[in-house]
């Protein structure tokens, strides 16, 4: 039997959710106890678009494809979130994901979607379909046995703790302004916040805690979104999820409210900016540190040309990109990019290429979070023309880094 002939790739109708669902858990060796846990995965599965695998009538590989909106540098994106990618242990390696992909970016051709994003379950799976790491996240702990050090002053508005339910109404519109000044946030829908912020039950973790809103000032100058767990005999953790603030004084409120919550003595955040201001205004860098620094949000450019004219440039460059793409050809070869603060234009051209680079690490510069003169250090961007990796440095920059913390 030849499979690769064998399997068909189509939209999964809606009565075969729990078709996909039981196939999903399989692959992923999960058995959700909880009725909540189910029907969120079951909600988002029907609000997306759900491609299958197919040999005869038994589906065996699932892509799903979250309708999302990505900030990205002056704007934002539609963009499919990949999800429940999952493939059955009897059909492994054999074309089952690239085909499920190559479907995918057909249909993104025909909606208009230039981006696709993910949060790869293994790092080595994605780059060879175009995937670049465009977002990174760090896990920040805080020894909170001792008072935090901190170097600015805190700001001494009340601090309130809400009802989670609130949270979509109270802290919606603050984390919506937020998108326009980091790059790679995903818009939050009422439906996201409940299901995916404030459920009751920890996903990851049932000794967690329910979600607790904390806000500072009124109107809402910050915010923090954690889960707390007791520690049997030793001191508890506070696990922050989410927090932003609009100056350094309140994010530091926050911080020293998150590190004094009696009966714990570990604040562990663990996807927070790279360039987070504690790192800064922390007072003791052994009491507050990073452990660890991971790929966040993995970006493809699908269709190149209108990614790059639909974001803002800080900078002039007139410069030929020579791009290499094995799964979407028509991204590939050299192209003219022209581009300042007043716009983008993108062509294909026959001038020669003054920096040669895979569509992967084209799509890790694309919100701002690698340059490409560390591509070019890296072996991994070749540049022709000395100096053109660094106008293009300076053409992509954004103010803050990009940033994730919506795990789907
Ligand atoms: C966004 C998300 O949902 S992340 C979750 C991803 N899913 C999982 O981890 C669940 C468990 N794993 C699986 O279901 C499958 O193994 C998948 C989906 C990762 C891969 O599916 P497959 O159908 O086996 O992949 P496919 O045969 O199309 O492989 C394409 C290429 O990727 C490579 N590849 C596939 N999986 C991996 C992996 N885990 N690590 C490294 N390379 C991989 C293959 O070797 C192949 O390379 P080649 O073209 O050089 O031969």
């Amino acid at each position: 039997m030849n499979s690769r002939t064998a399997v068909q790739f189509r939209e999964i109708p809606e009565t075969e959710i729990e078709r996909a669902l039981a196939h999903a858990y399989l692959v992923f060796h999960e058995v959700p106890d909880e009725d909540d846990i189910r029907k969120h995965h079951h909600d988002v599965l029907r609000r997306s678009l759900r491609l299958g695998a197919y040999e005869g009538d038994e589906l065996v590989g699932l892509l799903a494809a979250l309708p999302f909106e990505l900030s990205v540098p002056g704007g934002e994106l539609a963009c499919p979130g990949l999800s429940f990618v999952s493939v059955a242990p009897t059909h492994r390696r054999r074309g089952v994901l690239s085909g499920l992909i190559g479907e995918l970016y057909r249909r993104c051709a025909e909606r208009g979607a230039p981006v696709a994003a993910l949060w790869a379950s293994e790092a080595s799976i994605y780059g060879r379909f175009g995937f670049g790491p465009g977002t990174h996240g760090a896990t920040v702990e805080i020894d909170s046995r001792r008072p935090l050090a901190l170097r600015v002053e805190p700001d001494e508005r009340p601090l309130r703790l809400i009802d989670p339910a609130k949270a979509p109404d109270v802290l919606g519109p603050y984390y919506a302004r937020t998108r326009a000044a980091r790059a790679g946030r995903i818009a939050r829908s009422e439906s996201w916040w409940r299901d995916a912020w404030m459920s009751e039950k920890d996903e990851d973790d049932s000794d967690m805690s329910p979600p607790r809103v904390v806000t500072l000032g009124e109107p809402v100058a910050g915010y923090a979104i954690y889960r707390t767990k007791s520690g049997d005999d030793a001191p508890g953790l506070v696990r922050l999820d989410d927090l932003e603030a609009d100056s350094p004084q309140a994010a530091a409120a926050l911080w020293r409210y998150l590190a004094s919550i009696d009966l714990t003595g570990t604040v562990r955040a663990w996807g927070r900016p790279v360039d987070d201001p504690l790192l800064l205004f922390a007072g003791d860098r052994d009491q507050v540190r990073v452990t660890s620094e991971f790929p966040a949000l993995w970006v493809r450019l699908v269709d190149v040309r209108a990614a790059l004219e639909a974001r803002a440039w800080a900078a002039p460059v007139d410069l030929v990109l020579d791009v290499r793409d094995e799964t979407v050809p028509a991204n590939a070869g050299r192209h003219r990019l022209t581009a300042s603060p007043e716009g983008c234009a993108y062509a294909p051209t026959e001038d020669a290429a003054d920096l040669a680079l895979d569509v992967r690490d084209l799509a890790s510069c694309y919100l701002g979070g690698t340059r490409p003169t560390d591509l070019v250090a890296a072996g991994v961007a070749t540049e022709h023309t000395p100096g053109a990796a660094a106008s293009l440095d300076a053409a992509l920059r954004t103010a803050l880094l990009p940033h994730t913390v919506d795990e789907f």
